[in-house]
């Protein structure tokens, strides 16, 4: 096991990340931009190391600050949690160039589970079902016609780059595709670089299920059963929960062993995620995340699997202790992104502030996982999510009862956050009763508009 694990992140991943080395008995390391001077993932760390002003990119995103902060602190390994670098396959050769071990899947298969349409014709050799469509780019209106022919309208054009709900362009009919086709590939080159775009017959109201994997470097893989994360705003996950109340038990098995056959296939190790979306008892593979994801948190909950220490053991060498048969999962688990924005409609970021009061909720089945303390100024230069409450029962009635009472205690004054919508969404009988879509928030949002 390491004795110095160096985490390139910052905010409650970081501190997740930390808490985990601790329990191993590592030594952690955290860097920090002059924005994160007085942050709490620097309290919390051994040693810590500036790497930058607050614009990312010459910090966090600087690969050659963190490796650099890596080498002074003399750490064996970096963890690079989720956002930033975690799924930059170039900054993971480099470390993989050094004698510091990077704590993730390898370069080469974060590469080839990183171009979608690569992805898609892999997991089809390893007959894992994909939403119909092209396993390669296309570049002419007359692909997207094809598939439309063959499919039936409405279509999503995809780009490679994408993620997140940027860069899907929904085509409703012929009129639209040319038009469509042109916006995907110039939105393609302007946000993530690249302006290859491929074609997949469009879902209505899919939900959006993952199954969370772990695998050694030794080839043993297990997947820790789904997540369901169909509650988002603007492709943004705000509630995620395990297991799916969407999925029965047969269900359940098929998208788990798809997830490891997947996986299997190119030869991935580490923690990883599979997306799917399932619509009509059927379920098709959308893409592969190759990081921990900000939900990882449910499946830990539900499972007793610690993935975080897990990642570390596997970076390590160490071999799965576990069989797949060992995976049971537990009860019921919802997480709810306590992000620091306007509880309104369009959840507009807050203007920042300081945290007159913080006093978040106790008690049996409520887990905190953020970075902050009473006092804290808000720092608002990276993303708005300040926290994660993770609630754990017996059963998904119990849990959102419980919910309930964990985000009515929930006490910060001095900023603005979600919770009140949190709180509103656990009246929702749609919600409520687990037949939300990953359309639903967005047509209830923009219908009162
Ligand atoms: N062929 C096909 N059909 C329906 C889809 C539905 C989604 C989707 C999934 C989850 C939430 C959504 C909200 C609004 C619109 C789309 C979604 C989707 N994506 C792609 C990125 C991911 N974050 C969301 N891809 C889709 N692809
Ligand atoms: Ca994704």
């Amino acid at each position: 096991m390491f004795s110095k694990v160096l985490v390139a992140n910052r905010g409650e991943i970081a501190v997740r990340v930390m808490r985990a080395c601790e329990e191993l008995g590592v030594r952690t390391v955290a860097i920090y931009s002059d924005a994160d001077k007085h942050s709490g993932h620097v309290r919390y760390a051994d040693e810590a190391y500036n790497v930058g002003p607050a614009r990312a990119a010459d910090s966090y995103l600087d690969h050659e600050a963190v490796i650099d902060a890596a080498r002074k602190a003399g750490a064996d390994a970096i963890h690079p949690g989720y956002g930033f670098l975690a799924e930059n396959a170039e900054f993971a050769r480099k470390v993989e160039q050094t004698d510091i071990k990077w704590v993730g899947p390898s370069a080469d298969a974060m590469e080839r589970l990183g171009e979608k349409t690569k992805a898609r014709a892999l997991m089809q050799e390893a007959d894992v079902p994909v939403v119909p469509g092209t396993t390669e780019p296309v570049e002419s209106v007359e692909e997207v016609k094809e598939v439309a022919a063959e499919f039936g309208y409405p279509v999503a054009i995809k780009a490679e780059g994408g993620g997140g709900g940027r860069g899907l362009k929904v085509v409703r009919n012929e009129e639209e595709a040319e038009e469509q086709l042109e916006t995907a590939k110039r939105e393609g080159e302007a946000y993530f670089d690249n302006a290859s775009v491929y074609v997949e017959k469009y879902l209505e109201a899919p939900r959006h299920i993952e199954v969370q994997i772990l695998a050694d470097e030794h080839g043993n893989v297990r997947h820790l059963g789904e997540r369901d994360c169909s509650l988002q705003r603007r492709h943004q996950k705000v509630i995620e929960e395990a297991p799916s109340p969407a999925l029965d038990e047969d269900l359940r098995e098929r998208i788990g062993e798809a997830a490891r056959r997947g996986v299997r296939e190119a030869d991935y190790y580490n923690a990883g995620t599979v997306e799917f979306l399932v619509e009509d008892g059927n379920f098709y593979f959308m893409e592969v995340n190759t990081r921990i994801q900000v939900e990882h948190t449910v499946t830990e909950q539900v499972t007793g699997i610690d993935v975080v220490k897990w990642q570390l053991r596997v970076a390590a060498g160490e071999e799965l202790t576990f069989e797949q048969d060992d995976v049971e999962i537990e009860g019921h688990s919802i997480e709810f992104r306590i992000n620091a924005e306007k509880a309104d409609k369009e959840f507009a970021p807050a203007t920042g502030g300081t945290l007159d009061t913080y006093d978040p909720p106790g008690g049996i089945g409520v887990r905190m996982d953020d970075a902050l303390r009473q006092g804290d100024e808000l720092v608002t230069d990276y993303d708005s999510m300040v926290a994660k409450l993770i609630v754990t029962a017996s059963d998904r009635e119990e849990c959102l009862a419980r919910s309930e009472r964990a985000l009515a205690e929930y006490d910060i004054e001095g900023i603005e956050t979600i919770i009140p919508f949190h709180r509103l969404m656990l009246t929702d009988e749609a919600f409520r009763a687990g037949e939300h879509t990953t359309k639903y928030l967005d047509e209830e949002l923009d219908r009162e508009r």
